[in-house]
């Protein structure tokens, strides 16, 4: 079952890898026509109705295909300002500008289809938005009071709105989408139109479409409130990880250290709020935030099982990473579907007591609930429902320090509101894509400092692909 949000991401995976959506609108159009042409042979009646989005350029390829062996018809519903998706557009000119009827009155639709024997529901896809309006909900109505064979295009149009086309079949795409049943979508068909296993099952730049934007007026906080304890031992660590944070465009991020060393944050992080550690600072602090991250350059010691100890009760979104994670495997019991754990392959060993593969990543996110971002060469990362590959990155990406770079920019992520595994996904992606950035333009000669400069523009080349293509 597909969620509509999953369905653009894989749109966007597609269009990045191979530049145009028309062939897939062409497939979907292909798919829908040979299912029809073999359940009702040829000379038939048939209606297409196309809403203005990507679903009617399905309806249109669909109609141009059976154009020639039946007797067909067109109506295009446009937006009020007569214009329809780009993808439509293209499919338009391919059936033929001048052959459709464009924008037709409720008499004249319920006239026409009331003399057809199929008709071809291509009003709304997974783009709908409720509600469903005039002259919409009429024209919906006049399907599902009609007698023709009804099939729709990628769901039933109006699916989870007061108003939806009640179809004899569906033809659906890659996967069944969200809310789909044999009850509201009549029988089930789903075809393959050429998005393949790289699209779906590994990260890519539709990853970003988990991102949530910024919105133009917000005030803060509305953005998230990070807090970090990390660094306690090795400071360098724990200001990377409130560096990488920054990132994803959180409003607030708090660093809690103790009293001998916050001079150093103080001075290393001087834009940052950085406040003094004790249990009742800690207990304010973790009410105040989003998203909590414990573990980078910690140390074990009383003080840091406290705190992993006071973040596991809080409740709040949390990642745990190195220290943290061997403070958690003593505490398993406590894990729950809030937490991101980020091991390296040992670290994996140490909390999960099983070696490090994908396979037991799995168990241990289905056993706990919790979500895996197991960190190598490719990383997994697995929520146990759903498991996505990160691959690329740069072999230079060994180096120290890479590892709390994306602690803190999956934190960063999460007080955005995003949950731990899209979180988990996007980060892995954002930070391998940095490191081969690095490399195109330096080969193996970068550090974490360059990381954490070139990270904004690696976040922003993605993030304007998604908005530019929205
Ligand atoms: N990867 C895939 O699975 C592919 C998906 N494609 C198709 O693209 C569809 C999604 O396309 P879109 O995102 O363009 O969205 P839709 O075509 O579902 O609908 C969006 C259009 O309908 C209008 N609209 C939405 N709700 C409305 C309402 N309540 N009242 C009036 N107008 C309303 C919008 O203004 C927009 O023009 C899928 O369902 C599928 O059919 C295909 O083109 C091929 C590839
Ligand atoms: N040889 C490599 N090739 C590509 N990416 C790597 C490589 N080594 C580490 N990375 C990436 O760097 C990030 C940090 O991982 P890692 O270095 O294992 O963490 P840590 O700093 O905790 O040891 C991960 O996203 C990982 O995929
Ligand atoms: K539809």
């Amino acid at each position: 079952m597909m969620e509509n949000i999953e369905g653009k991401r894989i749109d966007f995976n597609y269009k990045w890898n191979h530049g145009d959506l028309f062939i897939l609108m062409e497939n979907a159009g292909k798919a829908v026509s040979e299912y029809i042409t073999e359940k009702y042979g040829k000379n038939r009646n048939i209606l297409v109705i196309s809403g203005s989005g990507n679903n009617g350029g399905d309806g249109i390829i669909t109609a141009h295909n059976l154009d020639s062996d039946n007797n067909l018809k067109l109506i295009v519903m446009t937006r009020s300002d007569g214009s329809v998706s780009s993808l439509s557009r293209r499919a338009m000119e391919k059936f033929g500008n001048d052959r459709i009827i464009k924008n037709p009155n409720t008499g004249d639709i319920r006239k026409m289809i009331s003399e057809s024997d199929i008709i071809v529901d291509a009003i709304f896809g997974t783009g709908i938005r409720d509600p469903v309006k005039e002259p919409y909900s009429s024209i919906i109505e006049e399907i599902n009071l009609s007698r023709a064979e009804v099939i729709s295009i990628d769901v039933p149009s109006g699916l989870g709105t007061s108003h939806s086309v009640l179809p004899d079949a569906t033809v659906t795409f890659t996967d069944v989408k969200e809310g789909m049943n044999e009850k509201n979508s009549g029988s089930i068909n789903v075809r393959n139109i050429g998005i393949d296993e790289r699209e779906i099952n590994y990260a890519g730049p539709g990853d970003m479409v988990y991102f949530p934007k910024i919105e133009k007026n917000g005030h803060k906080g509305q953005n998230g409130k990070v807090l970090i304890m990390a660094g306690w031992k090795f400071t360098g660590a724990g200001c990377m990880t409130a560096r990488a944070a920054e990132n994803a465009l959180p409003d607030l991020i708090t660093m809690l250290v103790p009293k001998a060393s916050s001079t150093i944050f103080s001075i290393k992080l001087e834009d940052q709020i950085v406040g003094v550690f004790n249990s009742l600072n800690m207990k304010n602090e973790l009410e105040k935030c989003n998203a909590v991250l414990t573990g980078p350059g910690m140390g074990i010691s009383e003080d840091s099982v406290k705190v992993v100890l006071a973040v596991c009760k809080s409740g709040k979104k949390a990642v745990f990473d190195a220290d943290a994670i061997h403070i958690m495997a003593e505490h398993r019991d406590l894990i729950n579907q809030n937490m991101l754990f980020t091991p390296h392959s040992h670290e994996f060993e140490v909390l999960t007591g099983t070696e490090a593969n994908r396979e037991n990543a799995e168990k241990f996110s289905v056993k706990y609930g919790c979500t895996i971002l197991l960190k190598g060469p490719a990383d997994i990362i697995t929520n146990g429902k759903k498991t996505v590959i990160s691959e690329g990155g740069s072999p230079r990406m060994a180096m120290g320090g890479t590892g709390d770079i994306l602690a803190g920019l999956c934190t960063g992520l999460m007080a955005r509101n995003m949950d731990p595994f899209h979180a988990a996904v996007l980060g892995s992606f954002i930070n391998k894509k940095n490191g081969e950035r690095l490399e195109k333009e330096r080969s193996y000669w970068f550090n974490t400092y360059d990381l954490l400069g070139s990270m904004g523009r690696t976040f922003r080349e993605y993030y304007d692909f998604i908005i530019s293509n929205e």
